[in-house]
């Protein structure tokens, strides 16, 4: 394994390294052999310098070794920070575990994101007194930071496999508030307990001393004792019965409350980390089943323990060496099943993960139903589905197999220990040791006893069950707090007069930068659009901002204070954030507008309502602002909504504020509304706009242009096109598009449809006409319009929107080719007769095009033309969109086999994520 994971052969030379290394075992007395020859392995075969072989040898010696016990940690973001310091103490000192643990976490991850020549190359680089930045930065590329980050990402953020008694040791500490309850079910059990152990004596003494020698007195003492105790036992059960349906659901939804207390304490980035159905299955479904288990199993199963410790006091009380008989064959008959139920606890957690990756999937194709059905992958879903059914069959079969045999095995060990037992008694009695009284109370008492571990053995599949539900639970109350935090309390003076970035670097998987080196600064009030390709950091500038993720490196900064020194309370009263998300709580209007700023007067609600320009339609509703938008704000149309979501970000009169595309999802006519409001709104603060349509672009102060994650551009309007770089490119693929004020009409000139290469040569009159024919269509997002493989279709011109082109590959998958936005265009080759669309495109975001079809195209060359003439026009169209065809075919090509490329080294899933990026 450690030869495998270094990139060796193992067989060379290994007969004089194990002796070497048993040589050092013996130097340094405790040192484990196998790290001994590992870092004979590093050292010798590897050329590694002495400090490679405290990280890099003990962390292969930790994945090679088969301790699992050993294993046993679960590693969390503080485990990935300070490499540095992890390398000296394991250079300097004999390793702790959980530095082990760390090592080891450490190498898997450089093995299996680098392979393992980066994995040699990074220990030979740890030369003495070389900085681990330095050896980062030389073997991946990469700061610390980013490799720490990438790091981070790969960790499980599962905690380690715990079994049922630690399970019922939470379950002692849920319920610990609770004492009356707990009392009153400890006593109720406690009497029960005590009855089921007194009886076999009160029989014994029955059957001794009263119906055998005849003695009245004593046969109606033990009968008034045994219907006494069964009245206080029936008692003591209702008591049992009472706590428990109480103990249960408070003691659970203490959990619920601490789990959502979570919840709003994780970062954006572990948020990340939860498929979909996760959060919401853990709140369905898990706490659900421990909730269950704690009203149904626990007291069961405590009270079925506290009776046979009582049956065992009363076995000793009968006769010793039975007693002692019993204790050891009872504690190998509980003991052999537990190995049985490591495997059923761990196969019930894996069930839990599936369900909740099921969930999650279900949630994600009912949300995109519309999507599914126009790219027409419904196959293809359900072979997903099919994927998902099969691996949950699999799980559930290995659940409720090892369930039921570990439930099995404990009546198979205990019914074996019980003959044993009776065997002994047998035995004793021929010899005359014990009388035939006692044997009998024995056989009662071991009845006893047999039935309370059939009663476990059978609550036992529940309780595990169970116990994989509290490691769900558990892995997500395990996370740290980590929404950032101020490491200060500082509070820039107001008015604010500078928002800057400065230097900064961000990566949201330490694989790539998505924001590379940015600085930027600017002086409040400042109207500053982002503008820069699709994917080119545009949001993520916008993210820092609000500290929805801290910069890797440099800082972001208000007047001079580092964003991440304000506590967060005052840095949201800064701040407000609009983006294309207008989802509204369920609620009334003015709890939606209100919760921007709690405590709000209805005075201020309104006045905010207003400068969003929507308290005019607000009052014309019968219930005015008590109206309940319904589920996520489904009544009212999404303008309405985006004015809600700005009237409340208005409502605490923020210095800042950050608009992320606040009007892409909206309808043409509601945008064109919605940006005068946000043109007259900012007037008078600080406004970053992150914007695909460069018209706003002219009235703004500042312009910052990015591209791959570096602002390539920053500068006015008029600056920015006398550099004539990408914003000058950008602004000339969108000029001469214009959107009316009505955000119906679209009008595009001559130069600009002369710019298309189709129309290139196509003469003046007849691009006239062509003009005219252009259809305006207002789409809205995820509709399908020109689809792979098929020649209908119309050719479009993007005034608005984005548009995402894409190809089926041969799973079924969808492989992006290429985002389009405004001034580009697509569905060309539906121009020309019989030529198949090379790809499939989809609206992303409300769209408003321009569009052609054949049949007006080929009108346009019938006019006033010969017959010579016409084909003239024709061919010179057909000759370019020939040459375009070819040149996308061969990219269709080179992209879909360096997908196959991709997919045969990648896991399946992986093309699915592709898919929906
Ligand atoms: N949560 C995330 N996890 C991982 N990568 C992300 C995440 N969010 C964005 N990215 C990646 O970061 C890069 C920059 O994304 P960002 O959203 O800032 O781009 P953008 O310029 O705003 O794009 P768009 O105009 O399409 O919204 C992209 O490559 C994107 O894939």
């Amino acid at each position: 394994m450690a030869s495998e994971l270094l990139g060796i052969e193992a067989a060379a030379g290994s007969p004089s390294l194990a002796k070497a290394a048993l040589a050092d075992v013996r130097a340094h007395p405790g040192k484990a052999a196998g790290l001994a020859l590992v870092e004979r392995l590093l050292s010798e075969r590897l050329d590694c310098p002495q400090p490679a072989l405290g990280l890099i040898g003990v962390g292969v010696f930790y994945l090679a070794s088969d301790d699992p016990d050993a294993k046993n940690f679960s590693l969390g973001m503080d485990d990935v920070n300070d490499l540095s310091g992890l390398a000296q103490r394991l250079a300097a000192n004999a390793p702790q575990p959980r530095d082990a643990a760390r090592a080891g976490a450490f190498v898997r991850f450089l093995h299996d994101a680098y392979g393992a020549a980066v994995l040699q190359e990074f220990a030979r680089a740890m030369q003495p007194g070389v900085s681990m930045s330095e050896v980062c930065g030389k073997v991946t590329g990469k700061s610390l930071a980013m490799v720490e980050l990438q790091w981070s990402e790969t960790l499980s953020h599962e905690p380690p496999m715990r079994g049922v008694l630690p399970f019922m040791r939470w379950t002692a500490g849920l319920l610990k508030p609770y004492r009356f309850f707990c009392g009153m079910l400890v006593v109720g059990i406690l009497i029960q307990t005590l009855y089921a152990a007194f009886m076999p004596l009160w029989l014994h003494q029955l059957f001794d001393e009263g119906i055998t020698p005849h003695n009245a007195g004593v046969i109606w003492r033990t009968l008034a004792l045994l219907i006494g105790g069964f009245l206080v036992t029936a008692s003591a059960g209702l008591a049992i019965d009472f706590s428990v349906s109480t103990l249960g659901p408070r003691a659970l939804n203490d959990v619920r409350r601490r789990v959502f207390d979570k919840l709003l304490l994780l970062s954006s980035r572990t948020l990340n980390r939860f498929k979909g159905g996760d959060i919401v299955s853990i709140f369905s479904t898990d706490i659900f089943i421990v909730e269950n288990a704690v009203v149904r199993s626990v007291a069961g199963i405590v009270g079925k323990v506290f009776l046979m410790i009582g049956s065992l006091v009363t076995a000793v009380d009968l006769d010793w060496r039975m007693a002692l008989a019993t204790v050891l064959l009872l504690a190998i008959a509980f003991w052999a099943p537990r190995q049985v139920a490591r495997y059923a606890v761990k196969a019930a957690y894996e069930r839990k993960v599936e369900d909740g990756k099921l969930a999650g999937f279900i949630k994600e194709t009912a949300q995109l139903l519309p999507v599914i059905r126009t790219l027409d992958i419904g196959e293809h879903r359900r072979g997903m589905f099919n994927e998902y059914a099969d691996t949950i069959y699999k799980s559930s079969y290995r659940q409720y197999l090892m369930g039921e045999l570990t439930s099995r095995a404990t009546v198979f060990c205990i019914s074996a220990a019980q003959l044993g037992i009776i065997g002994l008694g047998a035995g004793l009695s021929l010899t005359g040791t014990v009388s035939g009284g006692v044997v009998v109370a024995y056989i009662g008492l071991l009845l006893a006893i047999g039935g309370a571990a059939g009663g476990i053995a059978s609550l036992l599949p529940a309780a595990i069950q169970a116990v994989g539900s509290w490691q769900r639970i558990e892995s997500l109350l395990a996370r740290p707090a980590d929404v950032p935090d101020a490491q200060q309390n500082a509070v820039p003076s107001l008015p604010l007069s500078r928002v800057a970035l400065q230097d900064v670097t961000f990566s949201y998987t330490g694989e790539r930068l998505n924001l590379d080196n940015v600085t930027l600064q600017t002086p409040v009030p400042r109207r500053v659009a982002l503008v820069g390709p699709s994917g080119s950091g545009k949001s993520t500038v916008i993210n820092l901002l609000s500290r929805s993720y801290d910069a890797l490196s440099g800082q972001v900064l208000l007047n001079d204070i580092d964003i991440r020194k304000i506590d967060n309370q005052t840095l949201r009263s800064f701040i407000a954030v609009v983006n294309q998300d207008t989802t509204l709580f369920e609620g009334s209007i003015r709890y939606n507008i209100g919760i921007g700023h709690m405590g709000a007067t209805d005075e201020q609600i309104e006045q905010a309502a207003r400068d969003a320009e929507i308290h005019d339609f607000i009052t014309t509703l019968p219930n005015g602002y008590d109206t309940n938008v319904g589920e996520g704000g489904k009544l009212l149309s999404g303008g309405q909504r985006q004015r809600i979501v700005i009237a409340r970000a208005l409502l605490h009169d923020p210095q800042i504020l950050l608009l992320d595309e606040a009007t892409s999802a909206l309808d043409a006519e509601a945008e064109a509304a919605i940006n005068e409001t946000l043109a007259k709104i900012s007037a008078k603060r600080m406004m970053f706009s992150v914007t695909h349509r460069l018209n706003s672009c002219p009235d703004m102060d500042m312009i910052c242009v990015f591209r791959d994650g570096k602002l390539v551009e920053q500068g006015t309007h008029d600056e920015l096109l006398a550099l004539r770089g990408v914003y000058a490119g950008m602004w000339e693929k969108q000029a001469d598009i214009s959107i009316g004020s009505s955000g119906q009409d679209v009008e595009i000139s001559i130069e600009r449809l002369r710019k298309i290469p189709l129309f290139a040569s196509v003469p003046q009159d007849d691009l006239e006409s062509i003009r005219h024919m252009l259809r305006v269509e207002e789409v809205p997002a995820d509709t399908v319009l020109t689809l792979e493989g098929t020649t209908t279709g119309r050719f479009y011109i993007i005034a608005r929107g984005m548009v995402e082109s894409s190809v089926l590959l041969g799973d079924g998958s969808a492989l992006i080719m290429e985002i389009l936005e405004v001034g580009d265009f697509f569905g060309e080759f539906a121009l020309l007769e019989g030529i198949p669309n090379p790809t499939t495109c989809r609206t992303r975001l409300p769209c408003l095009l321009l569009s052609l079809s054949r049949q007006d195209l080929r009108h346009v060359a019938d006019l006033h033309r010969t017959a010579d003439e016409q084909s003239e026009l024709e061919k010179e169209i057909v000759a370019t969109l020939d040459r375009r065809l070819d040149a996308k075919l061969e990219e269709l090509i080179g992209r879909r086999m360096a997908s196959r490329q991709r997919g045969s080294a990648a896991r399946p899933a992986a093309s699915s994520a592709e898919s929906s990026a």
